[in-house]
């Protein structure tokens, strides 16, 4: 985990060849559905490990069979909130879960409009209370132009103040990064890469394309499809 040197409290994993390599298969255009979720999952759940290498540990006793020895208890690790940030979030939950298995989940839907404007619509919103003892981990694979993550950081901090709010993403563009500091300083983000530029399409470059797209195909226009007539 690397800190950035061009904000505080920006983490990324390019010293970890595993995850690396994790990123290298979803980059790949050949790479399937499939595979892509896979590889989604598994970054969810070995992010969280290093998240969890940031969370305050407490000296416990336990009783072993044979006599009492130290241990270390995570104490945040159980207070834990993950809001997953529709669609493309879904796989990278499951991994975060098999970590915070104690975590209350939040699912919000966030689409965003075409360039230029970016519009981001939120529609559906589902975040349980947070408390002042609460991680919040904001689950969205893409922080491209932040427009996304500057919605959901404002819808989360109605439901409660938390101790950390993290967002975590696979890859991140510097124009995101610097607009979700810009207003919200306090807030960490862990990415597992931060890539080079937009596009003017708004697309992360080199990127993977379209998060959403590859984890679950590309969705059609209703209105393009063959009516279908039933007889009542
Ligand atoms: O930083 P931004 O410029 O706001 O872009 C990032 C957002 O774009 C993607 O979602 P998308 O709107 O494509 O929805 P999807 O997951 O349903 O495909 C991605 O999952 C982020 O939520
Ligand atoms: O590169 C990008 C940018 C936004 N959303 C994506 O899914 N990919
Ligand atoms: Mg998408």
């Amino acid at each position: 985990m690397i800190e950035d040197k061009r904000w505080k409290g920006v983490y990324s994993f390019d010293d970890s060849p595993y995850l690396m390599e994790v990123l290298t298969e979803l980059r790949d255009k050949e790479t399937d559905s499939i595979a892509f979720r896979k590889g989604l999952v598994k970054l969810g759940r070995f992010m969280g490990y290093e998240i969890i290498k940031t969370m305050e540990t407490e000296k416990v006793k336990v009783e072993t069979p044979l006599e009492e020895t130290e241990g270390i208890i995570v104490k945040d690790r159980r207070n834990v909130v993950i809001v997953t940030v529709l669609r493309a979030a879904v796989p990278l939950m499951e991994g975060l879960v098999k970590v915070f298995e104690h975590a209350r989940i939040g699912i919000v839907s966030a689409s965003r409009g075409k360039a230029p404007k970016f519009e981001i619509e939120m529609n559906y919103i589902k975040i349980p209370q947070i408390t002042p003892e609460d991680t919040v981990i904001i689950a969205d694979p893409m922080i491209a132009t932040g427009s996304t993550l500057l919605r959901v950081i404002e819808e989360v901090k109605k439901y409660g103040t938390p101790k950390r709010i993290i967002v975590l993403g696979v890859l991140a563009a510097p124009e995101g990064i610097t607009r979700i500091k810009e207003k919200f300083p306090e807030v960490e983000i862990f990415v597992t890469k931060i890539d080079r530029e937009l596009n003017d399409k708004g697309y992360i470059l080199p990127g993977l394309g379209d998060a959403g797209d590859r984890a679950f195909g590309a969705p059609i226009k209703l209105s393009t499809l063959p009516q279908v007539h039933t007889i009542e």
